[in-house]
């Protein structure tokens, strides 16, 4: 794809006779935040190494910003800023100086390292801590103190693998809400690794949920629902209040419904319809609903969550589209 930033083709990787990863192609665009989503031991890791070129596919093409990680992986590298888990710092030193000492390492000048530094420290919300020893950092101040370690480089993609683990409710809010932000200001692509699907849903544009080592589906919630779910279809759930008229079960309405266009099909009980059509044509619903003369209670486009998604591929053992 045109503006792809991260881009794996037939993509696998075997360790000895087990594969780990499968055919996978995958094309993750510029200000893009991704969720790679799997259970352990999905092939998440594996695919990780492979973008930041530290071990080899066996089969396939990897290319991070337009650079083959295999054959040229220093110059990835300069790319990409990496997060894991767990982020090693030197404990006895204050947040500040592990950041310098970064800005170093990466080729600035000491002022301008400083600079750099105190800057980030700002950006990532620990100004008022960048004196305090790290050891002494929580587990979110350290994965806070991380982003801005990974964006010394002015990464143009950032490679997160569980960064919230371990980490309170308020402090993994508070890392989402500045990954996001972070997105916005600069554009960066990040690809988001992670079990939990509640975080995935809440930031991520798109997701690829991945099993056994092959991407089983991949696409922003609502498509993945309506792939899984309604097979492409719409479902609109209607609920109206017929108790003042004469025809008190609606059936005037019904027929009204059937003769719309793109309407596939309806279930009806009482005063509640389940609507199958082939477009979103909620707004046409609610006007049968007025000109039959009904109290509209509820009109939604019906909706499965990450959850459900995720849990429809463990359970059903759905395969892959
Ligand atoms: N160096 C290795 N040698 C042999 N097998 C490996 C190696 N690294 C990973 N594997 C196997 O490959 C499969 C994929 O592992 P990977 O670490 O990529 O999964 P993951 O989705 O990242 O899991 P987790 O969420 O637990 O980190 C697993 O079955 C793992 O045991």
């Amino acid at each position: 794809m045109e503006n792809a930033v991260i881009q794996l083709k037939n993509v696998s990787k075997k360790y000895g006779d087990f594969m780990a990863v499968n055919q996978l192609n995958l094309s993750i665009q510029q200000g893009e935040i991704f969720g790679l989503l799997g259970p352990n031991g999905a092939g998440k890791s594996t695919t990780i190494l492979m973008l930041m070129g530290l071990t080899e596919p066996c089969d396939g093409s990897v290319e991070v910003c337009g650079i083959n990680s295999t054959t040229h992986p220093i110059e990835v590298k300069r790319k990409v800023g990496y997060l894991p888990e767990d982020v090693g710092f030197y404990d006895d030193w204050s947040g500040l100086d592990n950041l310098i000492y970064t800005a170093r390492l990466n080729g600035l000048e000491p002022k301008e390292a400083k600079a750099r530094a105190a800057e980030l420290m700002e950006r990532v919300g620990l100004a008022d801590q960048k004196d305090k020893k790290t050891g002494k950092y929580s587990k979110g101040m350290r994965q806070r103190l991380g982003l801005a370690d990974v964006l010394i480089k002015n990464p143009d993609v950032i490679i997160l693998d569980e960064p919230t683990t371990g980490i309170d409710p308020k402090g993994v809010q508070e890392l989402l809400n500045l990954i996001v932000e972070l997105r916005d200001e600069h554009q960066m692509t990040v690809l988001f690794s992670s079990h939990n699907l509640h975080q995935v849903q809440q930031v991520c544009d798109r997701v690829g949920i991945f099993v056994d080592g092959k991407l089983l589906a991949e696409g922003n919630i609502e498509e993945l629902s309506k792939q899984l779910f309604t097979h492409g279809k719409y479902l609109i759930e209607l609920g109206i209040d017929a108790s003042f008229k004469n025809i008190p079960d609606a059936q005037v309405l019904e027929n009204m419904l059937t003769s719309l266009e793109g309407i596939q099909s309806i279930k009806k009980e009482d005063e509640y319809f389940e609507i199958e059509c082939l477009a979103d044509i909620s707004s046409g619903i609610a006007k049968a609903v007025m000109d039959a003369d009904y109290k509209l209670r509820y009109l939604n486009k019906k909706e499965y969550g990450l959850d459900a998604i995720y849990n429809r591929y463990f359970e059903g053992g759905v395969s892959h589209a």
